[in-house]
């Protein structure tokens, strides 16, 4: 289901954001795409229309013809046919990367040494040693690097951990994620299935560990209990599905609770003929007197609800937030894609102000870590880095 989701979010974009190009400052941040992925439209083009201090001033291939082909649809003033190139433009302030999982570190690193801001795709790396070593090299250049973790800057994303902060439903004690897509509907060919791009299904579809940790406040885990990998056909060394339950200590507080997590490319049909597209990307988290549900929470914008089931009462209330929530108060637009308030919050970021949510560089090591445990525990060993 997360290949069609993504396809909505492309006309969702595309008609909001089309209507909302607006007029760039002069001095617009100048942000340069490294390769022509699919992801690129939804998670920086479109966005950027509407972001008068962004100008997407290059796209580089490792193809000419391609880069060529995206800058002419997209508006793109320059084209260029290696990622050295964009990466020797002076006039680049940031660049997006959109490179196959196993490239993060690499180009990323390449990126920092050329001076340049980075907004790098999910999973950060491959691994936690590529990670600790990427962040030290950020630190070292006082250059913004950060993991494209597009949810969490969504206001329903805040809300649902305003709730949980309130104190009214008392403590959490689990919870359990799940992202899935239907079997037969990733095709082979794709990065995903590569182990030497450092493909999986867990390493795709991290947004799993990423809001267990987001809601609990938690760093790596204390614990991998137990992890299970579905190894793919083609390859056993890649994950199709990998289920997993994991021990984290929420937020300092001393309390452990487990947190379920499962991840699956090749999620069977009902009846083996009824995909399951109601399965959307979701989080349960039970606490002491409620149970909290957040269906679809990584495309918040295309739709989701959360729902609040009290345990003394069995009776459920629903809220959403597509706008405003309790950190952006009246800043943005309901009609934003969880991509576009998180170039807002780039943005604020390399420009010095405080942004009003930041993945720091420690989680994205400490969620490397995490996917690095799971990996091991499972027997399939953590991921390789760069080639
Ligand atoms: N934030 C989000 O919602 C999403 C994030 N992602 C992340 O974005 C990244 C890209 O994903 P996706 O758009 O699906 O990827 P694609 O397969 O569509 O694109 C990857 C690009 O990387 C370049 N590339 C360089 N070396 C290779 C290689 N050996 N094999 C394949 N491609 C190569 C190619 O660009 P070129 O030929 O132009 O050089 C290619 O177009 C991944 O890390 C993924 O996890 C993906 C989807 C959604
Ligand atoms: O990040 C992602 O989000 C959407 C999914 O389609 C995709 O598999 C994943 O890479």
């Amino acid at each position: 289901m997360a290949m069609a989701i993504q396809a909505l979010t492309f006309l969702q974009e595309y008609f909001y954001e089309s209507g909302h190009k607006i007029r760039k400052n002069d001095n617009a941040l100048r942000i340069g795409v490294l390769s022509t992925a699919m992801i690129n439209p939804a998670a920086i083009l479109r966005p950027a229309d509407s972001h008068g201090d962004v100008i997407i001033s290059a796209i580089a291939s490792r193809d000419l013809k391609q880069a060529q082909k995206a800058a002419k649809s997209y508006g793109i003033p320059q084209a260029f046919g290696s990622y050295e190139e964009l990466l020797r433009e002076p006039g680049i302030d940031a660049v997006y990367i959109s490179l196959p999982n196993g490239m993060h570190a690499a180009w990323a690193a390449k990126a920092l040494d050329a001076g340049k801001h980075v907004l790098l795709e999910k999973p950060f790396t491959a691994n936690a040693d590529e990670a600790k070593s990427l962040v030290a090299l950020a630190k070292s250049k006082n250059l913004v690097l950060v993991e494209a973790f597009h949810w969490q800057w969504h206001p329903a994303s805040h809300t649902v951990k305003a709730l949980l902060a309130s104190g009214k439903y008392g403590n959490i004690l689990s919870t359990y994620a799940r992202m899935t897509t239907p079997v037969g509907t990733m095709p082979k060919a794709n990065i995903r299935w590569k182990y030497d791009l450092a493909g999986g299904s867990l390493m795709d579809m991290t947004y799993v560990v990423s809001s267990t940790r987001y809601f609990l406040d938690a760093g790596a885990p204390k614990e991998v209990v137990w992890a299970k990998a579905r190894p793919a056909k083609e390859d056993s060394r890649v994950d199709e599905a990998m289920e997993a339950v994991l021990k984290f200590e929420v937020g300092s507080t001393g309390r452990v609770v487990e947190s379920k997590v499962y991840t699956d490319m090749a999620r069977e049909n009902v009846a083996w003929v009824v995909p399951r597209i109601w399965e959307l990307p979701s989080i349960e988290i039970e606490t002491e007197k409620a149970t909290i549900y957040y269906y679809n929470f990584m495309m918040p914008h295309l739709y989701h609800y959360i729902a609040i089931t009290d345990k003394a009462t069995g009776h459920t209330s629903y809220t959403k937030a597509y706008q405003g929530g309790p950190l952006w108060g009246t800043r943005g637009e309901s009609w934003w894609s969880t991509y576009r308030w998180q170039l807002e919050a780039f943005v604020d970021k390399v420009r010095g102000k405080e942004p009003v949510h930041w993945v720091t560089l420690e989680s994205s090591i400490a969620q490397m870590e995490t996917l690095d445990a799971v990996y091991e525990k499972s027997g399939l060993g953590k991921r390789p880095g760069h080639q």
